[in-house]
């Protein structure tokens, strides 16, 4: 299948490909769940980050797309000790912009936390006084690395995964199943 716009370069918010039968629509990261809960989009990618904040209903989530690879973390700033401010129990300023995640990571842990809600340059939030953690993705390590913090924490690992309309895939079985098969093959061409 093949964009007939490219979507890092086009302006257009739905993209035709050389399949009559699928159209690529542009949306925010932290939309995509809705477009495909309300069945405006059948099918979408949306990184596991995401749907651990959205409420899934409605979904089906057949497929682990293993891209987008990154973990969830917890980081600090270099100086601030982290493993005191457990062990004395002390109330946490906890940036994010992953709210939920973060509630729950440090309510399995027993710390009492204070979430600051964000909607991005989280790293920021430490170096200026707003916050003693960040929760947010880490990939290669750099964006903290440059700004003088450090992981402390490893929430879970994130991946991008597949999300169906559940009903859509009932109603439009004859087109969705051949798609999802095309991701699955792709997946295992991809591990080898
Ligand atoms: N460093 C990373 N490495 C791998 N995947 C990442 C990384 N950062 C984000 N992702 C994945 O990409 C998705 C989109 O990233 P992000 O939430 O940062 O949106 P964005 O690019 O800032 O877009 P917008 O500004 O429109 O919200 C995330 O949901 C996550 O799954
Ligand atoms: O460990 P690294 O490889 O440096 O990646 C981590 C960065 O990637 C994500 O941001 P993204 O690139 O999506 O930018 P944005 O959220 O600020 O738009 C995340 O919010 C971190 O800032």
């Amino acid at each position: 299948m093949v964009a007939l716009d490219d979507p890092e370069t086009s302006r257009k918010l739905i993209i035709t490909t050389n399949r009559p039968d699928v159209r690529l629509i542009m949306v925010r990261a932290a939309d995509v769940p809705t477009y495909v809960q309300y069945g405006a989009a059948d099918m979408g990618v949306a990184g596991k980050d995401v749907l651990l904040e959205h409420d899934t209903s409605g979904l089906y989530l057949p497929l682990d797309l293993q891209i987008a690879d990154c973990r969830m973390m917890v980081a600090v700033r270099n100086d601030f000790d982290y493993a005191a401010t457990v062990f004395q129990g002390a109330r946490l300023r906890v940036a994010t912009k992953y709210v939920k995640t973060a509630r729950d990571h440090f309510a399995a842990k027993g710390m009492h936390v204070d979430l600051i809600k964000l909607y991005g340059s989280m790293e920021l939030a430490p170096l200026v006084g707003l916050a003693d953690a960040i929760v947010d993705l880490v990939s290669t390590g750099s964006t903290l690395k440059a700004n003088n913090l450090r992981a402390v924490e490893e929430i879970m690992p994130i991946s991008a995964r597949l999300i169906v309309n559940q009903a859509a895939l009932k109603l439009k079985y004859q087109a969705i199943q051949p798609l999802l098969e095309t991701f699955r093959l792709a997946i295992q061409k991809k591990n080898g």
